[in-house]
């Protein structure tokens, strides 16, 4: 065992910190006086006072030297939940997550931050104002969420105060914001196409959408409170806007913003889930002949004829935490960060 850092130490590592909410959680660790070391398969910037060390975080050497000197680790790697690869989800998410724990262990390292998701409770039905106390999916959605499940027990099992090692895991939803490679562009590429004229289902089912600057609040609040007496080790905190919003309001709102007509025609949720269904099955069983990425997959419809929005009450009372960017604002903030993806751009 590594000798201990010393507790309190400003020197902390971001693993997946050359992505979308890895960087931005740099960003504001380094504001807020931190020295950082990121650990990430690919190097997308560089920042002053960020050390970056490339590696595939299922290989415990690389890893360990990144958490050299390292007190605090936040773990927001994954593979894209888009590239649909079981084998690659099982690999990073769950042996890399041991991989991870023990490289943790053998640094030395005190408090391990994990970035979960609100998903490893949804199941493509309806959750209303769900609690951390929901069981985990037993049918999740898609194997990127079986894998999240997983990788959460892997990492609130691992809380050990007696070995001075202490875990907590942060729960997003729907995390948006500049510079996010998934939801907006997505979105615009599906308007581009004329796919986005229809509602799925009636259109009132409400969706928790996180701004990106909140979901990175929740991580550094959870690591500051996370002490051998505090409430917080080895459990779960739902961090969301706290503002739940109809799923098709988000989208129009975004899409409008950016010069896109708002969908406007209502398809049944039945008939919109059954040919994705339908449609999935074809592309898996032509998959050895071509090669076909659709748009409305079970699990995109799934998540846009829905109701899943969270209530982040135990992360008010536990962490202090309250969103620091509204809905509105994120969204605004958003629309202008992306002129490229304008209508006519
Ligand atoms: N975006 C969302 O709406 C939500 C995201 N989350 C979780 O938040 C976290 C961050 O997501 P997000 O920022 O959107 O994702 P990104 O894909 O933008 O960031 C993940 C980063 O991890 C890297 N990575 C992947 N595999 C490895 C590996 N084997 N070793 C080292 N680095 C690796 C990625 O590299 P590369 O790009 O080359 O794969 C990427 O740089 C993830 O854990 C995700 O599950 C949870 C809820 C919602
Ligand atoms: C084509 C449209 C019907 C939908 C376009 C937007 C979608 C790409 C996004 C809407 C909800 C998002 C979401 C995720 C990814 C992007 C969306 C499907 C996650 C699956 C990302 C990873 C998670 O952990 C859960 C997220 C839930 C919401």
């Amino acid at each position: 065992m590594a000798t201990r850092v010393r507790p309190g130490s400003k020197r902390c590592a971001v693993i997946g910190g050359s992505g979308f909410l890895g960087r931005h959680l740099v960003e504001k660790l380094l504001d807020r006086g931190y020295s950082v070391s990121l650990f990430d398969i690919r190097q997308s910037y560089e920042l002053p006072g960020v050390t970056f060390h490339q590696g595939d975080l299922c290989d415990k050497q690389a890893l360990l030297s990144a958490l050299k000197d390292v007190s605090l680790v936040f773990h927001c790697a994954s593979p894209a939940p888009s590239s649909d690869d079981r084998l690659l989800f099982e690999r990073v998410n769950i042996q890399g997550t041991q991989t991870v724990i023990q490289a943790c262990l053998d640094a030395g390292v005190q408090k391990l931050v994990l970035t979960s998701s609100a998903s490893v409770v949804f199941e493509g039905t309806d959750v209303k104002n769900g609690k951390e106390d929901l069981p985990y999916a037993k049918k999740p959605i898609d194997y990127y969420t079986q894998t999240k499940i997983e990788q959460e027990k892997l990492v609130l099992e691992a809380c050990n105060k007696p070995k001075g090692f202490l875990t907590v895991a942060i729960r997003p939803h729907g995390i948006f914001g500049p510079r996010d490679p998934q939801l907006v562009p997505t979105l615009v590429d599906a308007a581009r196409r004329g796919k986005m004229k229809f509602i799925i289902g009636d259109g009132t089912n409400l969706v928790d959408f996180t701004y990106v600057e909140n979901v990175v609040h929740g991580h550094i609040l959870a690591a500051e409170h996370l002490r051998a007496d505090s409430p917080i080790c080895g459990k779960p905190y739902h961090i969301t806007n706290d503002e739940p919003i109809r799923f098709w309001d988000f989208m129009s709102e975004v899409l409008v913003g950016l010069g896109y007509a708002a969908p406007r025609f209502h398809l049944p949720y039945t008939l919109v889930y059954g040919l994705a269904l339908l449609l999935w099955l074809l592309t898996w069983i032509l998959h050895p002949f071509m090669s076909f990425k659709p748009t409305f997959t079970p699990m995109r419809v799934a998540l846009a004829g829905t109701y899943h929005y969270y209530s982040c009450e135990r992360a008010k009372e536990h962490l202090g935490y309250k969103p620091v960017v509204s809905l509105k604002e994120g969204i605004a903030r958003t629309v202008a960060s992306y002129p490229h993806l304008r209508r006519g751009a």
